[in-house]
Parts: structure tokens; sequence; C-alpha cells
């Protein structure tokens, strides 16, 4: 196949004009949460996945986080159980836990895997307990309201926090050239699976593995404030006034916070980016600001 001289022309400026970029990161890790409702689209499926092939041959190191929420929620509701959430945590008892490690684990860790694989990537899945990968502990739900006289704890079945990460598996993998995907299922110290909401996941996942950015993949432009409108830059200040005014709410809830607590703990940026855009990733390298919402480390 030639490519017109013309368009071979466009090609090379591209190239060029990306190189500082290329530059900046090399050698950087990044760690990409992938969120299940930013992957219902096949061509962006492929996009993703084209994204994530060029940033390792380029030399920078993507390690994929990837949610399923909606994918677990289609499997729950043709078992004919409803899908109940409480501050963005999916409720999670024994049967729905069986769901989420087969639906997280199994099909959509795969699918991501094996479209990377198909787009010239060396892709390998995990999830928490493979080499001891995620250590978590039960998750306990605090709600304070005015008619409360203290905090009420809501114990919402098999869900998990990240106790602690063990990078090994990670650090291994990336310098033999692969790209792990990691499904948000952790072990806990009796042994017990636990359900982790993916975003606090790749959080610690940034933390621990000191990656340069935390991107966030969803289905919105970013985060958006009471009238809809994008915030580009987020004021960490303006954080709780956002939530006690219920603009941010829902699954929002814990990619705000853990999108925080990342840059506070060392990694340089957090980007909230909206999933539905084929090749968010690359825009949001390949641009001074980036695309979405930027939360900035100190
Ligand atoms: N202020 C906000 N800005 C944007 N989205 C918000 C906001 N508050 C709540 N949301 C909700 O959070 C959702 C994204 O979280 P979630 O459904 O968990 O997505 P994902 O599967 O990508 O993690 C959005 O689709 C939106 O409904
Ligand atoms: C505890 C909890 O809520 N876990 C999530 C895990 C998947 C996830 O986080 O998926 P998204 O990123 O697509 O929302 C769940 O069961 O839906």
């Amino acid at each position: 196949m030639t490519i017109p001289t013309e368009r071979a022309q466009t090609i090379a400026h591209v190239l060029i004009e990306a190189l500082p970029y290329i530059k900046r990161f090399q050698g950087k890790t990044m760690v990409i949460k992938y969120g299940g409702n930013a992957m219902v689209d096949e061509a962006l499926k492929e996009g993703f996945a084209r994204d994530v092939v060029l940033m390792k041959l380029v030399g920078i190191n993507p390690v994929i986080v990837h949610g399923g929420g909606p994918q677990i929620g289609s499997l729950l509701s043709r078992l004919g159980k409803a899908s109940e959430f409480v501050q963005g945590m999916r409720v999670t008892d024994s049967e729905t836990m069986d769901v989420v490690e087969m639906v997280l684990g199994g099909l959509v860790n795969k699918e991501i895997v094996n479209f990377i694989n198909r787009h010239g990537g060396s892709a390998v899945g995990l999830t928490g307990k493979d080499g001891d990968l995620i250590r978590a502990r039960k998750l306990l739900i605090k709600r304070d309201a005015p008619e409360l006289h203290a905090p009420e704890i809501i114990d919402i079945g098999h869900v998990g926090e990240v106790e602690s990460i063990d990078p090994a598996i990670i650090h291994m993998l990336t310098k033999s050239n692969f790209i792990p995907v990691v499904a948000p299922i952790g072990v806990g110290a009796d042994g017990h699976s636990y359900n982790i909401n993916a975003d606090l996941v790749a959080g610690k996942m940034a933390e621990v593995l000191r990656a340069e950015k935390l991107l966030l993949l969803t289905n919105t432009a970013g985060l958006l404030d009471a009238e809809g409108q994008l915030i580009s830059e987020l004021d960490v200040g303006r954080v709780q006034t956002l939530i006690e005014e219920g603009v941010i709410h829902g699954g929002m809830l814990p990619k705000i916070r853990c999108a925080i607590e990342a840059v506070q703990s060392g990694v340089k940026s957090a980007h909230i980016i909206d999933g539905r855009v084929e090749h968010a990733v690359m825009l949001d390298l390949f641009t001074d600001t980036g695309v979405g919402t930027l939360i900035r480390g100190r």
C-alpha cells in the first residue's frame, strides 16, 4: 500500500508535533481506568486498544484498570436480580459477588485483553488475586444526616476497599513489555473475594506505581457543574460544597475522591475524560491541558 504524498506529509507533521510529548512521557507509567460506561461501542473499544498499543510502542507504560458496572448489571438483571447502589457502591451479597467475579475477571477482562492483542499489543489480564496484587478489607459506608445523632454505618456486603497493592507482578509484566489489564477484585486476609469500585483500585494503583498520570475514562465530558458545564480544572477546595449541593453524586463520587487522593499522594495529575470520544486517551496525552477535567498535583 502506498500513501499519496500529501497524506504522507500530514502524517509526518502530526508525528513531529507529537514528539515533545512522546519525549516527556517516555518511560513513565500511566494508569488508565477504563469505565464500564465507556466500553459500550465496538469502534470505541478498538480506538481505545489502538491508543494503548501506541502508548506502549512509544515507550510509555500503560496499566489498565477496568470497570464493568453496566455489564454486571445486565447479567444480574438476566438472572432476575436488581442492582442497588449506596454512595456509588454496588450492594454485593454472596450471589452478586459470584456474578461480579465472573463478569469482571472473565468476560470483561478477557475482552479488553483480546482487543489489545488483536491490535498489536501483548496484554495480560489479572484480578487482584493474581500475584497477590490487591489485598482488600471490607468497606463500611458512613451515612450522616441531620436526623441522626451519630453517623450510621451501612454494611453493603462483599464490597472492599484497597488495603494494599503489591506491584511486583505489574513491574514484572511491564519490564517484559506486556500491558497489564487489572480487574478490580481484591482478596481479604480471610481469603474471600471483595468487589472493589474500579476507580478506587485505579487511584491506589497510580499511587503505588508513582504514575505520571491517572486517566479516568467515563461517559460524561468530565466533571460537570450545576449548570451542566464542564469544569476543565478542578479546584479541590470546591469539592466538598459540590458534594453537599448534590452536584457530584453517584458514580462520580468515588471517581473524584480517588483522583484527589491520588494527586495528593504524588501522582502528577488526574484527568476525568470522555471515553465516548474516539481516541480520548491520545487527545489527552497530546495536548497541554488535556481534555475533560484536570486535577493537578502539587
Ligand atoms: N457532577 C457530575 N458530573 C458528571 N457526571 C456526574 C456528576 N455527578 C454524578 N455524575 C454521574 O456519574 C456518572 C459516571 O460514573 P459511573 O456511572 O460510575 O461511570 P463509569 O462506569 O465510567 O465509572 C455519570 O454518567 C453521571 O451520571
Ligand atoms: C463496589 C462496586 O460498586 N464495584 C463495581 C465494580 C465495577 C466498576 O467499578 O465498574 P464501573 O467503573 O464501570 O462503574 C460494581 O460492582 O459495579
